[in-house]
């Protein structure tokens, strides 16, 4: 199998080569050239498998026997071995039509670890497989940044720099982030907001020289291999919920409710469902910051003003994974989707309309939850079945409650712990007790480095950094 980029401009590469590149080199998202389908009888097979099991067969159609059998057994051991939960995702019913996704037992506590403790363990073994350097640059809106940073302090071989908006993360996100001081990360806390993170390393990344000298590696959902890690779990909860359903399993279809911000969980999903497993409803939960919600409403996909929310990790108005999702409403067309994403630089919006309108609201849901909303549910939950949503997962729950039908469940996905985001909880005047990992944060020493949104000083740190100079500031 080999993978092409959205835009059509990249040649067919490999799986490793693939994620090396990270964003395709002509601007695009890469794709596998053809998306494998999973017959009934395999998928009769996976349902008895364990996280890691189904894991390595998932991943074993995408990469093309690149990585020898045992030694993806062992990455993925090791990437797992740090879960709190031996189910690593598990499922716990709530009641007859909501069941949750607990994807919140890494080290970092929210659902970014699935994906990016197994890419700390792949960029190493590239590393000292293929002798690759690995400078990873990142954008965060709080989550991704903790997750990479963790998959990859001090691991030789390897440097970080992560980019999150100054003071519009929560103060675990930023301790999670910034309290570490291995040689090997830089945090860069930029006064914009995460779509300037983001715009800002897209740029480096197309920036090829750049990008080629500094040998720039991406861990966000850019890069193709998030997005496979994160199809595993939407297998998993559906074996799951279909075997919590017992003898009803037959009668009730499976909806997803994902919260969405930069549109890549929702679309392993959408990869998940086009493989062949057969899930109902793809909901997209969003918060105020509803682009996503506005699309599948009207067709209009048009960033909006950024809104500081309780969720903050899903504070986002361009979806970057949107693209993905747009090359396959368009029938893989990539002349078509460079007129649009040209469309979208120039005149800051797209539209969709007619036939393809209908397509994109027979394959999605979406809802925009209100901060009001999330912290209402928050309260309703905790009553009414001692279970704390933390307010991302609250938003996931919001479209539950609007889009779950007679003869549905959905699986609402729990993407963060609370413990994370306390400050929406105290809210509601709930109190919470702190994992350790997460209460023994605040004693610690922070170094971070607080920049202008400019792309011309994010470059110079990065200059120092890669040259082995320390810039991180206490
Ligand atoms: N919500 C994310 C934003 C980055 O998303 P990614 O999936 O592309 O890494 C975060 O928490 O940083």
């Amino acid at each position: 199998m080999n993978y092409i980029s959205t835009r059509g401009q990249v040649e067919p590469k490999g799986f490793i080569d693939t994620v090396l590149m990270g964003l395709g080199e002509d601007g695009g998202l890469m794709v596998p050239e053809t998306i494998p389908s999973v017959s009934a009888e395999t998928l009769n097979k996976w349902k008895g498998l364990e996280f890691r099991e189904l894991f390595i067969e998932i991943f074993s159609l995408y990469a093309n026997g690149e990585i020898p059998e045992n030694d993806l057994k062992e990455l993925v051991d090791a990437s797992y071995a740090s879960f709190r939960d031996p189910e690593v995702t598990p499922v716990r019913k709530l009641n007859d039509s909501l069941y949750i996704l607990e994807l919140f037992h890494g080290p970092t506590f929210a659902f970014k670890d699935v994906a990016l403790q197994f890419m700390g363990e792949f960029y190493s073994y590239v590393s000292k497989t293929r002798g690759e350097i690995i400078h990873i640059l990142g954008a965060t809106s709080g989550d991704t940044g903790a997750a990479a940073i963790q998959g990859v302090r001090g691991k030789e071989g390897i440097k970080i720099c992560i980019l999150h908006p100054h003071e519009k993360v929560s103060k675990v996100q930023e301790l999670q982030m910034t309290t570490v001081n291995d040689k090997n990360v830089l945090n860069l806390s930029v006064k914009g907001n995460f779509d300037d993170c983001q715009r800002i390393i897209k740029e480096l990344f197309s920036d090829l020289s750049f990008k080629g000298e500094h040998h720039l590696r991406a861990i966000n959902s850019i890069n193709f291999v998030r997005i496979l890690a994160q199809t595993v779990y939407y297998f998993y909860a559906y074996f799951r919920v279909s075997d919590q359903l017992g003898s009803d399993a037959a009668s009730k279809k499976i909806n997803v409710s994902v919260p969405s911000g930069n549109f890549g969980n929702i679309f392993s999903g959408f990869l998940a469902k086009k493989m062949g497993l057969p899930i109902n409803k793809l909901i997209i939960a969003t918060n105020e910051n509803n682009i996503l919600e506005r699309f599948v409403q009207t067709g209009e996909y048009r960033p909006g003003e950024f809104r500081k929310t309780h969720s903050p990790s899903m504070d986002i108005q361009v979806a970057s994974n949107f693209e993905r999702y747009l090359y396959y409403l368009l029938d893989e067309d990539s002349a078509k989707v460079s007129d649009y994403m040209a469309q979208l630089a120039s005149e800051g919006r797209i539209f969709v309309e007619g036939e393809l309108l209908e397509r994109v609201q027979s394959e999605l849901h979406a809802l925009g939850a209100k901060n009001e909303q999330g912290l209402e549910l928050i309260r309703k939950y905790k009553s009414e079945y001692d279970y704390l949503l933390d307010p991302h997962t609250a938003c996931g729950v919001a479209a539950y409650e609007a889009f779950n039908e007679e003869g549905e469940v959905t699986a609402a996905f729990a993407t963060a712990h609370p413990a994370k985001f306390d400050e929406a909880v105290r809210l509601i005047n709930i109190v919470q007790e702190f994992p350790v990992q997460i209460a023994e944060l605040v004693a610690k020493d922070q170094f971070q480095t607080v920049i202008e949104n400019d792309k011309a000083e994010v470059t110079r740190q990065l200059e120092a950094f890669f040259a082995g100079d320390t810039v991180s500031k206490a």
